[in-house]
């Protein structure tokens, strides 16, 4: 299990040093008043060394996080689990901001700035471009570059698999696995048709119009008769998608250039008749794995032919936040799963599995950083 309590190690640069930072960037974001500032302040005192306080007993999910908290309240945020401490420090991050609160500040995303400064950026002008562009080219084709740009979503150059990878030889996209053809395969319609895809989402901004384009493409060439596309119930990890952000994303395509515009007004009528679905289960801000996932969300997905996974806390959830060899056979790790499987990821963090040795012995003798660095990328597979 992953914890922050090794010194020099990922984990606890993210706990000791992105989380204040954090902290800091949302007092930036809106000018919160006193009774913010000061629930902040105390959440900075205590993730710098003091004891985990649980949630006070009025937050509507109090009873919840109890339970999911029993038996972490208490100790240092470095001894308890990664997962469970991020997801943790996101939750209280949103009740030191009144986000759950009765009063005016209900509901405000702290993180909304920055969102909304990406999607008015280059990059997202660069994507909506390139997504014009590639309506050009034969459907085959369009389908692959798709799923790498969704892959790609979030990394800074958008150009559909010409980006280097990460000066290894690794081809297209920097992907160290690359089941792109497994992928494919599994989205083909089966005799009774294509069914249901689940797209579970990570990222707003760039990575969310790549995945909106990405479902665009099933719907319209019959790869899925219908999309769920799961968001997170509330602020999570900074960036990740929430339902306004997939509004703010269809707007934005259905206003975007050539094509582009086309993709937003198919998605905006394919919301109106739910052959795109929005999900917000509790489940995705809950500290929890996919092991774990509770049975209603279980059933749900069991009905789906492909689940696909965005991102790379989806990918922790998927295989469990574990120090695995990188060499762990990723197929059994995701047995648990009741639907086959597409993870397409980014490595940021130190969870690895499915890796030919060779290449775990390449990258170990070139990188110190390559499990977290972002600069290599797996599409993996699982399920028929
Ligand atoms: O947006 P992604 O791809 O899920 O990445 C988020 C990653 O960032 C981190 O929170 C580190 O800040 C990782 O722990 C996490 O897995």
């Amino acid at each position: 299990m992953i914890r922050g309590n090794i010194p020099g190690s990922f984990p606890r640069s993210v706990l000791e040093e992105r989380h204040p930072a954090l902290i800091d960037r949302v007092r930036r974001s809106f000018p919160y008043g006193a009774e913010q500032q000061r629930a902040l302040d105390a959440l900075l005192i205590e993730i710098d060394g003091g004891d985990i306080t649980p949630l006070p007993e009025e937050a509507h999910d109090h009873e919840r996080w109890a339970e999911w908290g029993y038996p972490h309240h208490g100790r240092r945020w470095l001894d308890v689990p990664f997962l469970w401490a991020e997801s943790f420090f996101y939750r209280r991050l949103l009740e030191a901001v009144s986000h759950f609160g009765p009063g005016p500040w209900r509901g405000l995303d702290p993180f909304a700035p920055v969102k909304h400064a990406e999607l008015r950026g280059e990059g997202v002008d660069a994507l909506l471009e390139a997504l014009h562009d590639l309506g050009s080219r034969p459907a085959e084709e369009r389908l692959r570059a798709l799923l790498l740009a969704s892959l790609q979503g979030n990394r800074a150059d958008l150009s559909f698999g010409m980006v280097p990878g990460g000066g290894l030889g690794e081809g297209e996209a920097g992907l160290v696995v690359d089941e792109l053809t497994a992928a494919r395969d599994l989205l083909e319609p089966g005799p009774e048709g294509a069914g249901t895809v689940a797209v579970i989402a990570d990222n707003s901004g760039r990575e969310l119009i790549a995945d909106l384009a990405l479902i665009d493409h099933l719907l319209v060439h019959g790869l899925a008769d219908r999309v769920v596309l799961h968001v997170k119930p509330a602020p999570y990890y900074v960036s990740d998608a929430v339902l306004a952000d997939v509004m703010h994303a269809v707007r934005r395509l259905s206003f975007g250039p050539g094509r582009t515009a086309g993709i937003g007004e198919r998605l905006w009528e394919a919301i109106g008749t739910d052959r795109l679905s929005l999900s917000a289960h509790p489940f995705f801000c809950s500290p929890l794995t996919f092991a774990e996932m509770p049975a209603d969300l279980r059933t749900e997905l069991a009905g789906c032919a492909v689940s696909l996974f965005k991102g790379d806390l989806n990918y922790r959830r998927l295989v469990g936040d574990r120090l695995w060899p990188a060499t762990t056979p990723f197929a059994p790790l995701v047995a648990h799963f009741p639907s086959p499987v597409v993870a397409l990821r980014l490595l940021k963090s130190d969870v690895v599995t499915g890796l030919p040795v060779g290449t775990v012995n390449r990258l170990t003798a070139t990188e110190d950083d390559w499990r977290i660095s972002g600069a290599h990328a797996v599409v993996q597979t699982a399920g028929s």
